[in-house]
């Protein structure tokens, strides 16, 4: 953000107005959210998240509120826009140590946002809990204070807890990835008139995932299609008694509109999922899994969920692979390749398929390693990057990567999301949309959404075997985001 806060002078906006429309933005959530709220405590920082804060103040005095700025620092200290909306602010202005808490309604934190470099201490950081200790409402101007807007992680100990945050322009990565999320509170987004040369020109490449940066890569289902010209997916099935997982996946996969879907696996296995299913097929396979693959012109492949760590899913992952298929790797094959990322890039390089890694972070882990300096944005680039393959990186806060940095981050997903059997649904999600035609990116972004809308549908009370029924709805909710 600081590269468009500095190419917006010469795209023709002035940092004074930009930060005049910022603070009123604040002042404006501020005055609608809490009319009740009389007086106002504006904590403001040296730099020009301070200088919002005190245009905040001036708006909501001018309001009628009564309000007082607490300063960190000296105000002749002040600089540029900041030091010119300090000098508007006629009202009171004590320093930040005193800052009378238990005298005020509700606090407007504009102690620091994208300028915050090192954590937070003294001072500063006894307001931080002393705010977060008040039990009032606060409105964190751009993030809250300690927030590392690129990272989602409080730089430092001390970080506000807001209620609210309003920030400018373009959302931050800190905004949803966790627990910057929660530390957000609800996220409002201004529109401060920043021209859109100044955003274009740092060429984003982290996005909200949200269906109108995917959807047109979606084939849509045409009359003249048949059932494989609309993607049969393979999925291979764990033995006896293990064959939950793949199930899913396969139903997952048909759901999303896949022509087709085999399970294939061993006859004890199949004698299960032929108790369970009736529009899935089933086809045995032991040693012609790779014929099948070739013959029945299978498009994508899901090798993992509850496959067992062994020579067997190896096996069919390799030849899945060699089959030029598309591959989604999931639950099993990351043990497969424990500490070996370089094995497995090497395995996805023999491949003319698109590969989409699908881990939670304990599966991350054992493959990448830890790195405990790197956003889960940055982890999940540096993976893609190094395996090949678009990794989606599951959590409250999936982040889907591709080797070349592209990057969606998920808010959609429901608490109750987090349950067993969900990552294999995801899988299968992901393996039906790739077989229908669509880029891995995209199609591990729309499974991703889809499969939190498919939850959001369900509500409290979700099992995993009640996702695949609830796809159709994430599909028309997708349909409905689409057209407006
Ligand atoms: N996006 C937009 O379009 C617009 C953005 N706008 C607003 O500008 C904000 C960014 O402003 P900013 O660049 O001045 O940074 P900000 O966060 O105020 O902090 C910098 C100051 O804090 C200091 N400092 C840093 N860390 C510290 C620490 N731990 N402890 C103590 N001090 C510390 C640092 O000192 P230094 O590191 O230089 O010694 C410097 O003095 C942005 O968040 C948004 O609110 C709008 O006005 C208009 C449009
Ligand atoms: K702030």
């Amino acid at each position: 953000m600081t590269r468009v806060d500095a190419a917006a002078p010469a795209a023709g906006a002035s940092g004074s107005a930009l930060m005049e429309r910022a603070g009123g933005a604040v002042a404006a959530e501020v005055a609608n959210g809490w009319p009740d709220a009389r007086r106002i405590l504006v904590l403001a920082g040296p730099g020009n998240n301070g200088g919002d804060g005190f245009v905040a103040a001036r708006k909501l005095a001018e309001a009628g509120r009564e309000v007082l700025v607490a300063l960190l620092g000296d105000r002749e200290s002040l600089k540029g826009d900041a030091a010119v909306a300090a000098a508007r602010w006629t009202g009171e202005t004590g320093p930040l140590p005193n800052a009378p808490f238990e005298a005020c309604d509700l606090v407007i934190d504009a102690l620091f946002g994208a300028g915050l470099g090192r954590p937070i201490e003294g001072a500063a950081a006894d307001a931080v809990s002393a705010a977060n200790a008040s039990g009032l409402p606060i409105v964190s101007v751009d993030v809250p204070s300690g927030l590392d807007g690129a990272t989602g992680r409080p730089l430092g100990d001390a970080c506000v807890r807001a209620s609210l945050t309003v920030t400018f322009v373009r959302l931050k990565p800190g905004h949803v990835l966790t627990p910057g999320r929660s530390l957000c509170g609800r996220v409002v987004l201004a529109d401060i008139g920043m021209p859109e040369d100044a955003v274009a020109g740092i060429g984003a490449r982290a996005f909200l995932n949200r269906p109108a940066l995917w959807r047109d890569q979606l084939p849509a289902p045409s009359i003249e299609g048949h059932k494989y010209s609309r993607g049969h997916v393979a999925v291979w099935s764990g033995p006896e008694l293990s064959t939950g997982a793949a199930r899913l996946s396969a139903l997952a996969a048909l759901r999303s509109g896949a022509g087709a879907v085999t399970l294939l696996g061993q006859r004890a296995a199949l004698k299960e999922h032929a108790a369970h299913l009736t529009a899935v097929m089933l086809r045995e396979a032991e040693n012609d899994w790779a014929e099948f693959l070739t013959q029945r012109r299978v498009s994508a492949v899901v090798v993992g969920p509850a496959a067992g760590p062994t020579e067997r899913t190896a096996k069919a992952l390799t030849e899945a692979i060699e089959a030029g298929c598309h591959v989604v790797m999931d639950a099993d094959v990351f043990s497969l390749f424990a500490g070996r990322p370089d094995d497995l890039a090497a395995l996805i390089a023999r491949g003319s398929g698109q590969v989409a890694l699908t881990p939670h972070e304990g599966e991350f882990a054992r493959v990448f390693g830890v790195d405990k300096t790197a956003s889960k944005l940055e982890r999940a680039r540096a993976a893609a990057a190094r395996s090949g393959a678009t990794v989606l990186l599951k959590g409250a806060d999936t982040v889907v990567a591709t080797p070349d940095g592209r990057a969606t981050v998920a808010d959609n997903a429901p608490p109750y999301l987090a349950t067993a059997g969900a990552g294999d649904v995801l899988a299968g999600l992901c393996a039906g949309l790739l077989a229908q035609g669509a880029p891995a990116f995209e199609a591990a972004s729309a499974a991703v959404w889809l499969h939190g809308e498919a939850a959001t549908a369900v509500g409290r009370g979700l099992i995993a075997d009640d996702l695949p029924g609830a796809i159709p709805e994430a599909l028309r909710r997708m349909e409905e985001r689409a057209a407006g």
